[in-house]
């Protein structure tokens, strides 16, 4: 538990958000049955399991991108059972993808400074003239913006569209973009996919950064268990949408569902 008090209250150790018997179906297919946990402020916490184990469904659900056909969601205290992406953000929660979801003829400046969107309220009179108070907080967004920059050691590539760039340092600025609207939830899904070991060091290292500087609450899906069992405060594990295990690294690491899970034991 890494993080101190913060804006909303809660103290390091309080639960975050509550996941709640969840249970999402597509049609005929359960994604997700009846699933329970919950994300403590301040900690780094990973949802596991093998392929089609109902993973990203959980952080769509949590980001307000499906709705769950049984259960609720708290966060902050709030409950609630829809709720859409766009106030999930607005209410501190972002979020990157399995695929990088950036602009690509964009350049790693501008792209950051999207993710800022939600914080701009200068009114659109002040920003047609780029005056007055829209001046003052476009200057406050942009050293926002070179903050993270020099945060992530993106200072070389600030300009260059992000098409142009290797996949790790794509990943890296989807990372930026989402700590652009300086999130008190950041979903993480799959942050390591397709990266070479130099590439998963630095990513983990910026993610263990942006929990102990930022004090940022971290969820994340990841497929490198040896990552995960580094990362993280505590783990919950599904399998067939089902969870089957919740702990620390040791506690999932030594629990015989897991390994069978993970060995593809059939129950
Ligand atoms: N939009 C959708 N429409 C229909 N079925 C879906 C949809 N999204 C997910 N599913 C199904 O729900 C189940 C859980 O999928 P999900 O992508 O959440 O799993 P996952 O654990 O993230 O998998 P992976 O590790 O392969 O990314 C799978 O059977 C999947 O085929």
């Amino acid at each position: 538990m890494r993080a101190p008090g913060g804006k909303d209250g809660l103290v390091a150790g309080d639960v975050l958000l509550a996941v709640d018997n969840v249970s999402l179906s597509f049609g005929g297919v359960k994604a997700i049955t009846e699933v329970s946990f919950d994300i403590r402020k301040g900690e780094i916490r990973a949802i596991i399991g093998p392929n089609g184990a109902g993973k990203t469904s959980m952080l769509n659900v949590i980001n307000g991108f499906y709705h769950p056909q049984q259960g609720r969601i708290t966060y902050k205290g709030a409950t609630r059972q829809k709720m859409r992406p766009y106030v999930a953000a607005s209410q501190g929660i972002s979020r990157t993808f399995q695929n990088v979801a950036l602009f690509k003829g964009m350049s790693t400046l501008d792209n950051i400074m999207a993710g800022r969107t939600l914080k701009m309220q200068g009114s659109f009179f002040w920003q047609l003239f780029r005056h007055g108070p829209a001046m003052r907080e476009e200057i406050e967004h942009r050293r926002k913006v070179e903050e993270i920059i020099d945060f992530l050691e993106i200072q070389a590539i600030r300009k260059t569209p992000v098409g142009k760039l290797p996949y790790g340092l794509q990943k890296r600025v989807e990372l930026g973009r989402a700590l652009a609207m300086e999130p008190d939830l950041l979903l993480l899904d799959e942050p390591m996919a397709g990266m070479n070991l130099e590439e998963k060091e630095d990513m983990s290292r910026f993610i263990l950064d942006v929990n102990n500087q930022y004090g940022t609450t971290i969820a994340l899906i990841e497929h490198d268990i040896g990552v995960v069992m580094d990362l993280s405060d505590r783990i919950v594990v599904l399998e067939y949408g089902r969870k089957i295990a919740d702990g620390t690294p040791d506690q999932v690491k030594s629990d015989q569902k897991v390994i069978d899970a993970y060995l593809g034991v059939s129950h």
